[in-house]
């Protein structure tokens, strides 16, 4: 699947580069800027098991494959092998999607959190700064940097106030991307973006995590489902609509910050109703709480008011939380009762 290539400068179409294309969100942009004629360029990290499954059906299509996407290697602190990429890709557009964005998994691994989430975006930054014709870059930061706001719902004016080290990485790299607009007038868009999830929600987050158990336990593969707090709220939306909303941040004529959220806050407990609602199952039978899955520290009264984004952009989030949940668990219950194959062996 992988290919060094470099499209033919005469033939060059609109390109993009995305670091995390591998991810939910990159594979979701993947597709829409490919739908829209442009060459792409994903950065993919080396690991032993180099996972892609979410690119896999854009394989099927010869065209892309062969003239249109193209996946190099590059980890995000490796900088030389980036510079290289992007001087010879020339892309029109960055989009910066890669990180370490497990928030829990941040107490953890705090140092690996701020090395990827917080230095990476710095040092490709400055990568851009130094390039002779500089793309549009968009950022995706993450509605942790407001933590524990004073104010709800958030807009751009909103303080910081991150209480994770993933908020607080995510935080100095919004604002390095806001000082390189401002100071070295680099065309860098922060898209402050509140939960956003899909059928391809990486396992360990809790939305996948449940609308997996709800299906598994409808099929008897699975008897409970255990989790942390489930009085925790989120504003929940789909993510296919926000990178959407990315992608028309760097459309404009001037770089700027946008909230791109739903407006709407739920409970954990409200997407275990829904997803288990979906299934005909009561999650009271079916839910364990453990201690291991709580934080030091949660974000509280994250709600997003994307007010900009709509009448800038004419952007809007389409999908509630109940319609969400249901469609991922009709996802997985498709995927656990269709036979294995393949591309579905990583999912
Ligand atoms: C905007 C933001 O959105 C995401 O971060 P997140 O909100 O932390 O997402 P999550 O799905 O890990 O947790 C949501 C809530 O659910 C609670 N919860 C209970 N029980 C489990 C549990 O078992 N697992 C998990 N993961 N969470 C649990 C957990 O304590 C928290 O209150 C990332 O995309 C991030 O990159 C980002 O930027």
């Amino acid at each position: 699947m992988e290919s060094k290539q470099f499209p033919n400068e005469s033939t060059r179409n609109k390109s993009a580069l995305i670091t995390g294309i591998t991810g939910q969100d990159g594979s979701y942009l993947a597709e829409l800027l490919l739908e829209k004629g442009y060459t792409v360029h994903g950065l993919v990290r080396r690991n032993s098991s180099t996972v892609r499954t979410r690119l896999d059906h854009l394989y099927h299509n010869a065209e892309i494959y062969n003239r249109r996407m193209f996946l190099h290697y590059a980890d995000l602190d490796d900088i030389t092998t980036i510079r290289r990429i992007l001087t010879r890709s020339k892309p029109d557009e960055v989009y910066h999607l890669a990180g370490q964005s497990h928030v829990g998994a941040s107490f953890e691994i705090p140092e690996t959190t701020c090395q990827f989430t917080a230095m990476g975006t710095l040092k490709l930054l400055e990568i851009l700064r130094d390039l002779e014709k500089r793309p549009r870059m968009l950022h995706i930061s993450s509605s942790e940097i407001f933590g524990r706001p004073d104010d709800s719902p958030q807009n751009e004016l909103t303080p910081m106030r991150p209480v994770t080290p993933y908020g607080i990485a995510k935080a100095f790299a919004t604002q390095m991307v806001t000082l390189y607009r401002e100071s070295f007038e680099l065309f860098a868009c922060n898209a402050i973006c509140y939960n956003h999830e899909s059928p391809r929600r990486g396992e360990s987050f809790v939305t996948r995590k449940i609308t997996k158990a709800a299906a598994a336990i409808s099929l008897g593969i699975q008897d409970h489902l255990t989790l942390g707090s489930i009085e925790t709220q989120r504003d929940w939306g789909y993510a296919a609509d926000y990178v959407e909303g990315m992608w028309r941040m760097l459309q404009q004529d001037s770089a700027d910050d946008y909230i791109l959220a739903t407006g709407e806050s739920h409970r954990v407990e409200d997407f275990l109703a829904a997803s288990f609602e979906a299934v005909k199952l009561d999650w009271r039978d079916y839910l364990r709480q453990d201690k291991a899955f709580m934080r030091p520290s949660e974000v509280s009264r994250l709600v997003g008011n994307a007010d900009k984004a709509r009448e800038k952009l004419g952007w809007t989030a389409t999908t509630r939380l109940p319609e969400l949940a249901r469609r991922m668990v009709e996802h997985d219950l498709s995927r656990l009762t269709s036979k294995p194959n393949e591309n579905e062996r990583f999912l």
